[in-house]
């Protein structure tokens, strides 16, 4: 589902340049849930941001589907993305929009007419259990409750793929389980294929069927989870 080969990036400034993420190549499989983990600055969050070319490669070529999104125009990408949904450590939430008005944007921007709008709204609401809260704003929400409503966001535009950047970091241990819970059953429920970004091995072993451990902008390791022993150390 999901083809990186041989993708690098570089951040230049005015002090020199670094090498983020250096030559790496990785395989996710159609309905797997991938984690990658590794220290602050490894280059996960680059590497991530490269699947749906929110970070354009330097180098390499980035699959998803059966299309190679490295190598589209800017429309034909704005197209492909909506196959591709995102979940953030922040939630990333428009605070001055309604949780309805946050999760029919997604939909408005790929052209989804409005009576279809609304009733996505409704079933991804109900998906992750806040129905109730369509006409609240993100301010009157929990952290646990935010990140429902961002995965809904990502939901409605029936993804193949499910990007998440560090989704329970600003969570409790109780609602991290909860939010990974929902995480399982999106990719059980509708066989989306997920790659998540922790540096929390805990999350990885609830979760993840696969893992690499990125280390200096490199996949040094890709381990089945069953058979992980030595990824303690990661
Ligand atoms: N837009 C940018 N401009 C310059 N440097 C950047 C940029 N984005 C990332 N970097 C640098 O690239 C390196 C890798 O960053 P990245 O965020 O991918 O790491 P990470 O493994 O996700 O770390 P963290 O867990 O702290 O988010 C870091 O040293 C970071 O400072």
């Amino acid at each position: 589902m999901i083809s990186l080969q041989q993708v690098s990036k570089t951040f230049k400034d005015r002090g020199g340049s670094f090498n983020a993420v250096q030559s790496v190549s990785l395989e996710v499989g159609t309905g797997e849930i991938h984690g990658i983990i590794g220290a602050s600055g490894a280059g996960k969050s680059t590497l991530l941001r490269m699947i749906n070319v929110l970070e354009r490669p330097d180098q390499g070529k980035v699959f998803v589907g059966d299309k190679e999104l490295t190598a589209l125009a800017t429309r034909q990408l704005r197209k492909a993305r909506h196959s591709i949904g995102m979940i953030f450590q922040q939630y990333n939430l428009v605070l001055n929009r309604t949780v309805s008005r946050n999760i029919s944007m997604a939909m408005e921007l790929a052209g989804v007419p409005k009576p279809e709008r609304l009733a996505r709204i409704d079933e991804c609401l109900r998906f992750v259990g806040l129905e109730d809260k369509a006409n609240q704003y993100p301010s009157q929400l929990s952290g646990g409750q935010m990140q429902r409503v961002a995965i809904a966001r990502a939901l409605a535009n029936s993804p193949q793929v499910l990007l998440c950047d560090e989704p329970t970091s600003a969570l409790d241990p109780q609602t991290t389980a909860d939010i990974l819970e929902v995480l399982r059953h999106v990719n059980q429920t509708y066989g989306v294929t997920i790659l998540i970004v922790t540096h929390d091995m805990n999350v990885v072993k609830r979760i993840c069927s696969r893992v690499s451990v990125m280390e200096q902008g490199k996949i040094v390791r890709t381990a089945a989870v069953a058979d992980g022993e030595g990824l303690d150390d990661a």
